[in-house]
């Protein structure tokens, strides 16, 4: 019984593990698009583009049997952490 809750929770490790991993990817990429739109003088803050992103990934999420609001909720604070990310500088 151990053994398989423990081959379970590994699962789990994984896909956190990957999550964290795209996380970055997406904070990497979010750098570029911020350095992309100083060089050409463009606001950061896109919230039309922002609006694209919730109605999409809440609608894939309802495809997915996933509550839309939960995926909504978890992406605001993605793209308040883009903010967050530009304006440390690094
Ligand atoms: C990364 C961008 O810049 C900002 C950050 C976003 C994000 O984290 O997805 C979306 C829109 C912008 O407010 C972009 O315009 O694509």
């Amino acid at each position: 019984m151990i053994v398989e809750l423990n081959k379970l929770r590994n699962q789990i490790d994984t896909i956190d593990q990957q999550v964290l991993n795209l996380l970055s990817k997406r904070f990497f990429l979010v750098k570029k698009i911020c350095r992309f739109k100083h060089k050409y003088g463009l606001p950061f803050y896109s919230p039309d583009r922002e609006a694209f992103i919730l109605k999409e990934r809440s609608d894939e999420a309802i495809k997915l049997g996933l509550s839309p609001q939960f995926i909504r909720d978890i992406l605001s604070q993605i793209i308040n952490e883009s903010m967050r990310c530009i304006s440390r500088k690094e």
